[in-house]
C-alpha cells in the first residue's frame, strides 16, 4: 500500500528520468499516452507537474547538496527521487518527515531500487536537517552554448539576473480581449494583467466567457507592435497555438492564420471557439503557400530556439544542445523572405523570436536589412516600454530580467519592418 503523498511525487520522479536521463521534452512526456500523470486525479497531475517544473529549475543545487553524501552515483531513478526530494524541502516548503518518507516508499516500489532505500533514508534526512541547503549557492545556470555568447554580449552580472529569474516559478500573465479588471490581477505598463499566485486558469472570472487569454506579457507586445487595424487584412504567420491571432483578431482586423502544425492549430480552433473571435485557419507550409492576394500586415512568430522562455520550460536545457541554431536561423530567413512577398506595397511585417540569441534577433535583422535594402524599422512607440529595451537598429529587446522584481518577462527580440510604398 502507498504512501499518502507517493502518487504525484512517483509520477514526477519518472517523468524527471525522462527528461534528465532519455533527453525527452517534458511537454511530449507529459503528452505521451503512456504518461505517468494519464492515470492521475487532476490535483495531483498538476502537482506532479509543479514538482517537476519546480526540480528542474533546481537540479544544479541538489547536486551540490547531495554530492557530499553520495561516494557513488545511484541509479538515475534514485537520484532523481533523491533530486526531486532535496528540492521539495529546500524550495517548495514540503515538510521533511513527509518528503522523506514518500521518497522511502517510491524507491522501496521501484524497478530494482528497493535494497536503497537505506541509503535514501540516510541521506534525506541529513539533508533535512540542513536549515535553508540552498541559501548559499548561485542560481542554476544555463548551459555552456546559451551562456557563453550571452556573457559575451551582455556581460556575467546581467546572466546572473536573468539566472535569478529563471530559477522563480514564473507569473501567470492575460491578455485582455478588451478591457478588463481581475480581482487580483497587477495591470502592468503595457497593458498585460498579472497574477502573481498559483492559480487554476479555468476557475478565473472570465475564463469561461473568453474575456482574456493566457500569454506571457513580452509575447504580447509583438501584435502590440503590428497595430493591426480594424478592416486591414492581415496575416499571422507560425501562428499556433495563437495568443497572438487572437490579439489580431480583437482589433477587428481581417486575420488569417497559419501554421504547419495541425495539432497545434487545434488549439487555436478552441481559442477562438472560446473567445468568440474569428480568424481564418490555414494548416500549411508557409514556405510553399500561395495565398492568391496580398496582406496589409503580417506577423510572422518564427520557430526558433525557444531560449527566452526557460523559465517556463526548463526542461529545454536538458534536451537541446544549441546544435539545431543555425538550420533555424536559415528557416527564420527563408520565413522572413516569404513574409515580405505576401505585403503590400507600403505594408509592414513584425518578425519576432523567443530567443535570446542574437542570431536569432538583432543579426537576424541586420542580415533582412543587407537582403532587401529599400526596407525600413520602425523603432517601437509601445505604451510602457523602457526605451533602453530598444537596439540600435529600431528593433525591440526583451530580457527575462526586466521587470525582475514584479516576476519577470519572457526574452522576446520583436522588430517592425516596412516595405516601400508602390
Ligand atoms: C513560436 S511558435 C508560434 C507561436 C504562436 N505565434 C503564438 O503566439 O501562439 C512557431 C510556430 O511555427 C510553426 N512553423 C514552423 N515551421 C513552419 C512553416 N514552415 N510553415 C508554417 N508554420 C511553421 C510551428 O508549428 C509553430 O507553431
Amino acid at each position: 500500500m502507498a504512501v499518502d503523498g507517493t502518487t504525484a511525487r512517483n509520477a514526477a520522479v519518472t517523468l524527471l528520468g525522462a527528461v534528465l536521463d532519455e533527453g525527452a521534452q517534458l511537454s511530449q512526456a507529459l503528452d505521451a499516452p503512456d504518461s505517468p500523470i494519464a492515470p492521475l486525479s487532476p490535483s495531483d497531475r498538476a502537482r506532479a507537474q509543479r514538482l517537476v517544473l519546480t526540480t528542474l529549475r533546481h537540479i544544479e543545487q541538489a547536486d551540490r547538496v547531495l554530492a557530499p553524501y553520495l561516494r557513488k552515483s545511484p541509479p538515475d531513478f534514485v537520484r532523481n527521487a533523491l533530486r526531486l526530494a532535496v528540492v521539495e524541502m529546500a524550495v517548495d516548503g514540503g515538510a521533511a518527515h513527509g518528503v522523506v518518507n514518500a521518497m522511502v516508499d517510491i524507491v522501496r516500489h521501484g524497478n530494482r531500487t528497493g535494497h536503497m532505500t537505506g541509503l535514501v533514508n540516510a541521506v534525506l534526512r541529513k539533508v533535512a536537517a540542513t536549515p535553508d541547503p540552498f541559501v548559499k549557492l548561485p542560481p542554476q545556470r544555463m548551459p555552456q552554448w546559451l551562456r557563453q555568447p550571452l556573457v559575451h554580449r551582455w556581460g556575467r552580472d546581467v546572466v546572473a539576473a536573468i539566472e535569478a529569474v529563471q530559477a522563480q516559478a514564473p507569473p501567470l500573465d492575460l491578455t485582455p480581449k478588451t478591457s478588463v479588471e481581475i480581482e487580483g490581477a497587477v495591470a502592468l505598463p503595457t497593458g498585460s494583467l498579472r497574477i502573481g499566485q498559483s492559480v487554476q486558469v479555468s476557475a478565473l472570472p472570465g475564463f469561461a466567457t473568453g474575456d482574456w487569454w493566457v500569454q506571457d506579457a513580452g509575447a504580447a507586445m509583438a501584435a502590440r507592435l503590428l497595430d493591426a487595424q480594424k478592416g486591414e487584412v492581415v496575416l499571422d504567420l507560425c501562428a499556433a497555438p495563437g495568443g497572438k491571432t487572437l490579439q489580431l483578431a480583437a482589433t477587428g482586423a481581417k486575420v488569417t492564420a497559419v501554421d504547419i502544425s495541425s495539432p497545434r492549430l487545434a488549439r487555436l480552433h478552441e481559442n477562438l471557439a472560446r473567445t468568440g473571435l474569428t480568424a481564418s485557419i490555414i494548416a500549411t507550409d508557409a514556405l510553399h503557400w500561395e495565398p492568391g492576394y496580398l496582406f496589409d500586415a503580417v506577423l510572422l512568430d518564427a520557430p526558433c530556439s525557444a531560449t527566452g522562455t526557460l523559465r517556463r520550460h526548463p526542461d529545454l536545457p536538458f534536451s537541446k544542445d544549441g546544435s539545431d541554431v543555425p538550420q533555424l536561423v536559415a528557416l527564420q530567413a527563408a520565413l522572413i523572405d516569404r513574409a515580405l512577398g505576401f505585403l503590400k506595397p507600403g505594408g509592414r511585417l513584425v518578425f519576432c523570436t523567443c530567443s535570446l540569441l542574437a542570431e536569432e534577433g538583432e543579426d537576424q535583422l541586420t542580415a533582412t536589412l543587407a537582403r532587401h535594402p529599400a526596407l525600413t524599422v520602425e523603432p517601437p512607440t509601445l505604451q510602457g516600454i523602457d526605451p533602453a529595451w530598444i537596439t540600435p537598429d529600431g528593433g525591440l529587446r526583451l530580457r527575462p530580467d526586466y521587470w525582475a522584481d514584479i516576476g519577470g518577462i519572457d526574452g522576446f527580440f520583436m522588430a517592425r519592418l516596412r516595405t516601400p510604398a508602390a
